[in-house]
């Protein structure tokens, strides 16, 4: 089920070709796709606009959602707005399972769990040592991408953090079926092709209500650019803010 299906909305026209706009520095126009991003980017790539107040707690920001809903645009988004390191979950596929999915097949459980570990390891890292930091100190927060279709493997990254002591966050992004097939198509030199939404959606279990009252948030991803900004920008503030000292 899609929690909230939505029709496309026109975006905004200083936000038409935002597909191809540097998605950390923002930089328009730009023959960059979002896909052009290596793991890491660090607080240095951006050109950051706010300062995070110190919190309590190191924070893991998971982008999610199937291929197309808007991962790497909202990863990318808050990275540069607040200067925060930003891992690609794609970059942490072996390259079978790339392969795999480049050919149309669908990863299985047993393809994603070690892409997973990976993934969960990173993230505690990044908030626990200081390899992705430009300062002395670990950061603050760490924004990754991950489709975490599953409940499953959502409770892999919770444990994950839970071990390194650090707050784990889900920013979900709905999308109807129609426009994540639209938007998939619509982009360029990817290997996820729009036949393998299919499969996505067939795997995908939405963050039930007790994910949503611990560490889930579900964004209507089926706005324009500029307000999938600002419920995603207004979601981190809110549990940011929460947990400051
Ligand atoms: N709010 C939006 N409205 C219209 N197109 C969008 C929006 N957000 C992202 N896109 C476009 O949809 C495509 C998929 O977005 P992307 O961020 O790459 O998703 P994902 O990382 O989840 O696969 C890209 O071409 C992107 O520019
Ligand atoms: O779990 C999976 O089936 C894969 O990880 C899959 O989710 C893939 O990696 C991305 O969906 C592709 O890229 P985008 O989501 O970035 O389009």
């Amino acid at each position: 089920m899609i929690l909230t299906p939505s029709a496309p909305q026109a975006q905004p026209s200083t936000h038409a070709s935002m597909g191809s706009r540097d998605p950390i520095s923002g930089a328009s126009p730009s023959n960059a796709s979002p896909y052009s991003i290596t793991a890491p980017v660090l607080p240095s790539d951006t050109q950051s606009t706010e300062h995070l107040p110190p919190t309590q707690h190191k924070h893991i920001w998971f982008v999610t959602g199937p291929a197309g809903c808007g991962k790497t645009t909202s990863a990318a988004f808050l990275a540069r707005t607040w200067g925060l390191p930003y891992l690609e979950g794609d970059t942490f596929h072996p390259p079978a399972n790339i392969a795999k999915m480049a050919a149309g097949h669908p990863l299985t459980d047993d393809d994603r769990w070690s892409w997973l570990e990976k993934i969960g390891n990173a993230a505690v890292a990044a908030v626990t040592d200081n390899s992705l930091s430009t300062t002395s100190a670990p950061p603050q927060a760490v924004i990754l991408t991950c489709s975490a279709l599953k409940k499953s493997y959502r409770e892999k990254l919770r444990s994950a953090a839970q071990a390194g002591g650090v707050k784990v966050h889900f920013l979900y992004l709905a999308l109807s079926p129609e426009e994540l097939v639209r938007r998939v198509t619509a982009r360029k030199g990817h290997y996820m092709k729009a036949e393998m939404v299919r499969s996505q959606l067939e795997a995908l279990e939405e963050p039930d209500a007790g994910e949503r009252a611990a560490d889930a948030v579900v964004v209507d991803a089926g706005r324009g650019f500029h307000e999938v900004e600002a419920e995603v920008r207004e979601a981190f503030e809110r549990v940011m803010g929460d947990d400051r000292v």
